[in-house]
């Protein structure tokens, strides 16, 4: 998260930082939210079918362990990548995925599940939004220790999709938001985008998906989700078969 700030410690609760084994350690490489004990939900772009991976709950400063961390291992088999998703292609959308946890999580003061949208809700243009993650504090920067969140207004589809914008690289299946100083980066990536609605309830509308590639806070180039509420059916359809 570029020129955002430490968040409150476990202030979003839902949030699981996805790693990968490499020679018998576990690196942090994309975040993600616990949609049910069981369930976290992530982008599509993090995952590599040969990789194994680990989620890990109730996180939040990475450089020592607090006591609240659970590590959870995740099944290859276990892994839901959109069946749209085409990897050489992240304007094209989908990048969603589904980890079945090998375990229950347990739930606490910690690691508490995200609220899904109402299906097909789309933001109105400025409503107040947050980003959060573990990605790199600039781009080409160091990786923060403690979980990092910016404040990130939507940008709606129609200011999104001007030319000197995002163009139609973005789709009506995305969220935009943010586009000043303020941005994800990579490492933020599968991650939440929280946004609270008129009763008080913070709800998960977007999984972080990309930035520009010219630099994570490109004036007038928004950080980019996957909108969540456009994929509910999918992600239904996923958790009840499986
Ligand atoms: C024009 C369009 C197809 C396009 C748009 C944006 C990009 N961005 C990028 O490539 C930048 C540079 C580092 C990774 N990155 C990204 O945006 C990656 C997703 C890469 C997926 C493609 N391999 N996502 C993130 O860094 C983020 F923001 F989610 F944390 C690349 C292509």
């Amino acid at each position: 998260v570029v020129n955002g700030d430490d968040a409150v410690p476990y202030s979003w609760p839902w949030q699981i930082s996805l790693q990968y084994e490499r020679d018998g350690a576990f690196y942090h490489t994309c975040g993600g939210t616990l949609i049910t004990p069981i369930w976290v939900m992530t982008a599509a772009h993090c995952i590599s079918a040969s990789r194994t991976y680990e989620v890990v709950l109730g996180e939040y400063d990475m450089s020592k362990a607090e006591g609240s961390e659970q590590r959870i291992p995740v099944n290859p088999g276990d892994i839901f990548v959109h069946p749209g998703w085409n990897s050489g292609c992240v304007s094209c959308g989908d990048d969603i995925a589904l980890l079945k946890l090998s375990r229950s999580a347990e739930l606490s003061d910690t690691v508490q599940l995200g609220c899904l949208p109402p299906p097909d809700e789309v933001l109105p243009n400025g409503y107040p939004c947050y980003i959060s993650g573990w990605g790199r504090l600039y781009t080409g920067g160091p990786l923060p220790a403690k979980l990092q969140q910016a404040f990130l207004p939507v940008v709606d589809y129609a200011h999104c999709s001007q030319p000197d914008w995002w163009g139609s690289t973005v789709k009506t299946t995305m969220v935009c938001a943010g586009g000043d100083i303020k941005a994800g980066c990579n490492g933020d990536s599968g991650g939440p985008l929280n946004c609270q609605a008129p009763d008080g309830i913070w709800y998960v509308h977007g999984v972080t998906s990309f930035v520009s590639s010219r630099g994570c806070n490109t004036l007038q180039k928004p950080t980019v989700f996957t909108r969540v509420s456009a994929f509910e059916a999918w992600i239904k359809e996923i958790i009840t078969n499986n």
